[in-house]
């Protein structure tokens, strides 16, 4: 086996103090302890979690070493929750500093020997704007990545990164010891994961299937039966953040479902994810990043009132943008978008129909617990507006093309 051992690099702020500080390798895995410290546990090409000094600044060594600490004592606590006493774990799970490897050393036999095997090859399916940034971390991680596309050319990117393609989401699951799914909504979930040649067909006892799609949770409940039934284990992790976060690896998985699967994906969730919830049941996740969206789609479509109120009486939007940022109602959303949404650009980063889809399935888990939510219901008309607008291929912002169609009309 080839052995490199030159040092992993590691990026410093200007001019630091260094120092030895620790030793991570895999039987700190196995204790389960490692998780503090995600960045620093890459898996090898040579199928090897790589033991390695790290040098890292003076400064953060006391920040560091508590952190370690306190992760040791409780790798998954249970965090006081007032969601219906549902076990909730979070980690943030980026380094206070950056590491890129260059090196591995080789120790495959000892990983699996003393049974903390580790998925050897991951599976990904449905590589679109947020499916091919997370596969793209992975494979630069140095993982094994297989992928798979409903249209077959979004995938020559990874190819030529290094991933393997296969030609349905069967061969894939058959394989990959873990797979991930990241499709546009619930009709598409099921399909890859369970129609014909989906990934069912090709998974078996051992193996993971992770859908972190936005999805509803009887979808998501659906597809974890059928996964189950042929024995491998299903893990629901739809993520929040979007284009950009995807591609700088920050983020936020709201999972549920297998413990398990949890935490043998966890250190690849850490390498596309800046933090994790575990909520419980298959169903949490889901629920959990509907009410998120549910949010972020009522506060999108407010903030286009607001700019294009702001504007008809004569102020500069611009300037509300920068007064709202620097309050209490500050959200990077809106710092983010609304210089562009103010020149009625909407770069596409989170699709509108996407949004909209999302605000019919959280009304849906509303009305399944008689929950009031008129807020999001208006919201989601103005996106059902701006759908039939021809604009549901633009980024969610383009809401605010609704509101102006209403003005237009009304002052005709
Ligand atoms: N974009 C964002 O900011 C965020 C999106 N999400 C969620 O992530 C998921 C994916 O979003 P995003 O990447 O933006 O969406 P895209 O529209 O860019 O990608 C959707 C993917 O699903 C595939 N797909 C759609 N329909 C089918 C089908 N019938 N059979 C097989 N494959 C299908 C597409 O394949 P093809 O290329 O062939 O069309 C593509 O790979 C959605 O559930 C979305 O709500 C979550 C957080 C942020
Ligand atoms: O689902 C969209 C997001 O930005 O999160």
């Amino acid at each position: 086996m080839g052995i490199d051992w030159s040092w992993p690099s590691l990026t410093l702020r200007p001019k630091p103090r260094t120092l030895p500080l620790l030793c991570l390798s895999k039987q700190a895995y196995a204790h389960k302890n490692a998780s503090f410290f995600p960045k620093a546990l890459t898996y090898s090409r040579t199928k090897t979690w790589v033991s390695m000094s790290l040098f890292i600044k003076t400064s953060y060594c006391q920040h560091f070493t508590s952190t370690a600490m306190a992760m040791c004592s409780s790798f998954c606590p249970q965090l006081p929750t007032r969601f219906r006493g549902r076990p909730i774990c979070s980690f943030p799970s980026k380094p206070l500093f950056s590491l890129s490897f260059k090196a591995m050393s080789t120790q495959a036999s000892n990983a699996s020997s003393q049974g903390d095997k580790l998925p050897a090859n991951l599976g990904f399916l449905g590589i679109g704007i947020m499916g091919s940034p997370m596969a793209q971390n992975l494979i630069k991680a140095g993982c094994d990545v297989t992928v798979w596309n409903r249209t077959k050319s979004k995938c020559d990117t990874l190819i030529s990164l290094g991933a393997k393609y296969k030609s349905s989401p069967e061969e894939v699951a058959a394989s990959c010891d873990v797979t991930f799914a990241m499709l546009s909504d619930p009709e598409s979930a099921v399909d890859v994961a369970c129609g014909k040649h989906g990934a069912a067909s090709g998974m078996s006892s051992g193996k993971g299937y992770v859908d972190v799609s936005t999805v509803d949770g009887a979808t998501s409940k659906f597809i974890s039966q059928q996964i189950k039934a042929t024995g491998a284990l299903f893990l629901e992790a739809p993520v929040s953040g979007s284009k950009k976060p995807a591609e700088d690896g920050q983020l936020i998985f709201l999972t549920a479902g297998d413990k398990s699967l949890y935490e043998t994906v966890a250190p690849f969730l850490d390498i596309m994810g800046k933090s994790r919830f575990y909520l419980g049941d298959v169903g949490n996740g889901a629920a959990m990043k509907l009410v998120v969206n549910m949010i972020m789609g009522s506060m999108m479509a407010s903030f286009s009132e607001g700019l294009l109120l702001s504007e008809k009486v004569g102020l500069d939007p611009s300037v509300l943008v920068e007064v709202v940022s620097q309050g209490a109602i500050s959200a990077p959303m809106y710092k983010m978008k609304g210089p562009s949404m103010i020149q009625s650009v909407y770069p596409t980063a989170f699709p509108l129909k996407h949004q909209q889809k999302d605000l019919r399935l959280a009304l849906g888990l509303a009305e399944s617990v008689s929950q009031s939510t008129p807020i999001a219901a208006a919201a989601n008309e103005l996106y059902k507006v701006a759908k039939s607008h021809g604009l549901s291929d633009q980024d969610f912002s383009a809401v605010i093309e609704a509101l102006k169609g209403k003005l237009q009309q009304s002052t005709k």
